[in-house]
């Protein structure tokens, strides 16, 4: 029986690798000779970079960055042939950032500068076409600090370069100097849809998990209101309510400006790991599904990781089980979206035995779930 083990990460505790290694381990402790396929998924966010290069193979590039908080950080991207994969969360991402210093001046200052230095260093490498992760960032400055890493730096009406962060958009005025991009051809790879502004826009959705409260909420979203108009002088056209201009907190506007194509990045992701081969070779094995993430909830079900699985699954006739750390979703909404049985780690061994030790004990999990499906 072919078993494709395809998880999203567990946020917070396990990578999607890890995840997938995990369920592995556990499930070829009850039943030796499973035949089991790792397929782990990543939407634009955290991970994207790795699981591709687990999937494509290729070369990791590492240099120091300046991360969200102004620090040195390792940042990477990857390089395959004349592609370049960069996950913008690896140079900006939210783990940068301890969970005690998610507070407004955080959200207010943090830049996404580290990801134009990463641009350039795929694009002094010759790299012709990069896809950028978006998602998982801890910033909301409308991509500036990577147009200033790529030698467009926002300035005020006298000329003076602006701070680090979205707050400080409130005086652009223009950009000085001209992006070097040397001819590289750009691919956003979203892991959200939302607009630049507004209710549904980068500051009101996400800037409060990166530290904003509602006032500073608000001087974000009408800071990155007027570096829209900036952004739309260096595209020739408005791109402030094209979809993904919201994601990781604006920088895929800055990339729309820049000429990006934007795509789904757990569409992307799916199409170059090979699920849906993987799927079809499992229908014809009698096969199962297996995937899961940090916490099976109302938003999976709206998500394009869990339910593509799920879908994927379901079309070809093969069962889909979720092996999460926790669940709360019911089994009707669950079955819905063809999802055959939902198990949580948090739910069968305890929040705490699943925090101290998540691969051991979703292992665990997977040791017990898989008798039942066993054919
Ligand atoms: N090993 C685990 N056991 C129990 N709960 C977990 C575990 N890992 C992550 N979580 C929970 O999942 C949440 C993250 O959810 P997840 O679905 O992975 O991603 P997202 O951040 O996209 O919602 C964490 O905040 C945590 O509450
Ligand atoms: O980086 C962000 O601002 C958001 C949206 O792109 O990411 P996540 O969905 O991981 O919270």
């Amino acid at each position: 029986m072919r078993i494709v083990v395809a998880p999203d990460s567990f946020g917070g505790t396990l990578s999607a690798r890890e995840a997938a290694e995990a369920i592995a381990d556990g499930w070829r402790r009850s039943v030796p000779d499973a035949d089991l396929r790792l397929v782990p998924l990543a939407d634009g966010g955290t991970g994207f970079a790795e699981v591709l290069h687990t999937a494509l193979g290729g070369t990791v590039h590492e240099l120091e960055v300046t991360g969200p908080l102004g620090d040195p950080v390792q940042g990477s991207w990857l390089q395959v042939g004349d592609t370049g994969y960069l996950e913008c969360a690896s140079a900006c991402g939210l783990h940068h950032v301890a969970r005690e210093d998610r507070i407004p001046e955080v959200a207010r200052t943090a830049t996404t500068y580290g990801v134009g230095q990463l641009l350039a260093d795929a694009r002094d490498r010759g790299v012709r076409t990069v896809v950028v992760g978006l998602g998982g960032s801890a910033t909301t400055d409308g991509g500036a600090g990577m147009l200033a890493a790529l030698g467009a730096t926002p300035v005020d009406e006298d000329g003076l370069a602006l701070p680090h962060g979205g707050a400080a958009l409130a005086l652009c005025d223009r950009l000085d100097g001209t992006p070097d991009l040397g001819g590289m051809q750009l691919v956003a790879a979203s892991d959200v849809d939302n607009p630049l502004l507004g209710e549904h826009g980068a500051a009101a959705v996400f800037g409060p998990q990166k530290g904003a409260d509602a006032g500073t909420v608000a001087e974000l979203d009408a800071a990155l209101g007027t570096f829209a108009g900036v952004l739309a002088g260096l595209a020739g056209r408005e791109i402030r309510d094209d979809a993904a201009a919201g994601a990781a907190g604006g920088l895929g506007a800055a990339l729309l400006a820049l000429g990006a194509r934007v795509e789904s990045g757990a569409g992307l992701v799916r199409g170059l790991v090979g699920l849906d081969a993987e799927l079809d070779a499992a229908a014809g094995a009698g096969g199962l599904a297996v995937t899961g993430e940090g916490s099976f909830d109302w938003q999976s079900l709206r998500g394009k990781l869990i339910t593509a699985v799920a879908r994927g699954a379901a079309d070809r006739g093969i069962p889909c089980v979720v092996l999460a750390g926790q669940v709360s979703v019911g089994r009707r909404e669950a079955g819905a979206a063809g999802v055959d049985a939902a198990h949580g780690v948090a739910d069968e061994l305890g929040l705490d035995a699943s925090m101290a030790d998540p691969a051991g004990t979703l292992a665990e999990l997977a040791s017990r779930v898989a008798p039942q499906w066993n054919r």
